[in-house]
């Protein structure tokens, strides 16, 4: 900022909300407009992006909600190009509710907690009204750095985020509140690492474990599947399912549903007795439909290759035995699990996930993938959390789960560590779940069996 004249950044980000805004109308001209007026930068951005709109014509309102605080070369601006002013949010119902757009400026990436009572019930006529909702940067209201929304906040229909994503557009709950995220270069040089990364296609693609030609099934890895029970057989089905996609050369299962596996994948290595004698592998799931058998969770935590620890495996587990391992963990917990694990409320999990994720990381010293409506992969220590982009609410099916610990267990065994393991195994199960879905309801087998369509996917 200090190397551009005064404003530069923000007429580069009012060029491009303007942009999105006349893609959303269709046509400016004629159009009504509201802006939502904040007493800082935000509110500035909101004001110039008026004023170009109502240069080409719409009819541009702005409510002010602090009058004496308010950006004044924005106002200016927006004074110039004929646009009109309305002092206080208790002038904001009549002019909102004919508009067509209603542009929230009215906090940024400088607001603290939920919105303030003076500017929540703006947020409320906003979402009754027709219009269409733009947030400039975030929906004001939610919590930039952590995706937590701890009051009221606007709901909008398109976000304009400026220079980079915040972790809240891609972490609920505050991502549902950004509808979609348009990404505005504004030329800032961003220092350091991210908070937060998203693995696309192309990184995906070059971590993917393919065979070369010295390759054979060992060193392709071979992943040991400890899970299912007489009551659930059929989690050991599913994460044998999963296994079988994910880049290993061979699947060993070693527990009480061997049967059950054969049946259906001949090509698993099965064995009734304790994971510890079983075989060599490069990795172990454990804990999928497991029941209550500590011992073979026990026996896995105590093997010197990484670990995927899922389920009920979770609650079974030695915490200190964990926390003593010295080859990679990764463990898999939904909400309730991590709840469990951090001795909190579930609501509380899912209301600060990104904070919950870096917390178990830390606390039992292994990596973890938190799964659910956005799935974090948190490593202990202070490097960017990776979120998965792919996330279907397809996926909320019984046994999708089980698919994912045995894919990423797979990924594992084929030599990814476990930060990529985690993130590329969330990435194919999500895609193999929009594959597989495709606008119509699945079954966790389905999720399976499209993997492969996923991988092909990702490697084109
Ligand atoms: N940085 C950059 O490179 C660029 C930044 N840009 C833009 O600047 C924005 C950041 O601007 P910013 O720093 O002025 O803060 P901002 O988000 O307007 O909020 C502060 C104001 O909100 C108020 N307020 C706080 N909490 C509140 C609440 N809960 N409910 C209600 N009000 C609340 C708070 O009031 P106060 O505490 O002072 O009483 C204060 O006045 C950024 O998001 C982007 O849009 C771009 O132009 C391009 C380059
Ligand atoms: N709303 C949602 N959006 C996206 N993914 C979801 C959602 N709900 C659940 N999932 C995914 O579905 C899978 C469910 O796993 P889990 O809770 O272990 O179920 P199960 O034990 O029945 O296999 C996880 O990968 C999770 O991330
Ligand atoms: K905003």
């Amino acid at each position: 900022m200090a190397r551009l004249p005064d404003g530069t950044l923000m007429q580069r980000a009012a060029a491009g909300i303007t942009a999105a805004c006349a893609d959303l109308l269709g046509r400016v001209y004629g159009s009504r407009v509201v802006l939502l007026v904040g007493s800082g930068d935000n509110g500035g951005d909101a004001l110039y992006t008026g004023a170009r709109l109502a240069k080409r014509g719409a009819g541009v309102t702005a409510v002010l909600l602090t009058p004496d605080r308010t950006h004044p070369a924005g106002l200016a601006a927006l004074r110039r190009a004929g646009g009109t002013v309305v002092r206080g949010p208790e002038h904001a119902e009549a002019p909102i509710r004919r508009a067509h757009l209603v542009i929230d400026g009215i906090v940024g990436i400088g607001g603290k907690g939920g919105l303030r009572p003076d500017a929540a019930p703006l947020a409320d006529l906003a979402q009754e009204s027709r219009a269409a909702v733009v947030a400039v940067d975030l929906p004001s209201g939610v919590d930039a750095g952590t995706g937590e929304v701890r009051g009221a906040a606007v709901r909008a229909d398109l976000t304009v985020t400026l220079g980079t994503h915040k972790p809240g557009l891609l972490v609920d709950p505050a991502r549902e509140y950004a509808g979609s995220v348009r990404l505005v270069d504004i030329g800032l040089a961003l220092p350091g690492d991210p908070e937060l990364e998203a693995l696309q296609h192309a990184d995906v693609a070059a971590l993917l474990p393919v065979p070369g030609a010295e390759s054979d099934k060992y060193r392709r890895g071979v992943v040991g599947i400890a899970a299912g029970s007489a009551r659930y057989p059929g989690a050991a089905v599913l994460a044998v399912a999963g296994a079988l996609r994910g880049g290993a050369g061979a699947v060993r299962y070693a527990g009480p549903a061997g049967d059950a596996v054969i049946a259906r994948f001949p090509e698993t290595l099965v064995s009734s007795g304790s994971p510890d004698q079983a075989g060599r592998v490069q990795a172990w799931v454990v804990g999928p439909g497991a029941g209550d058998d500590a011992d073979a969770v026990t026996a896995v935590l105590n093997a010197d290759v990484p670990v995927l620890v899922d389920a009920d495996g979770l609650r079974l587990a030695d915490r200190d035995l964990v926390r003593a391992r010295r080859a990679p963990t990764l463990l898999t917990p939904h909400a309730g699990e991590a709840a469990a694990l951090l001795g909190v409320s579930r609501e509380e999990v899912e209301g600060a996930r990104l904070t919950s994720v870096r917390k178990l990381a830390e606390r039992y010293g292994a990596t973890v993938l938190l799964k659910g409506s956005t799935t974090l992969i948190a490593s202990p220590g202070d490097g960017p959390v990776r979120v998965n982009p792919t996330g279907t609410g397809w996926l909320a099916t019984a046994g999708s789960g089980d698919v994912l610990s045995g894919l990423t267990g797979s990924l594992l065994a084929a030599g990814l560590d476990a930060l990529d393991a985690g993130s590329v195994g969330a990435y194919l199960h999500g895609l193999a779940g929009r594959l597989a879905a495709d606008g119509a309801p699945v079954g966790a087998h389905d999720v399976a069996e499209a993997v492969r369509d996923a991988w092909r996917d990702v490697m084109d």
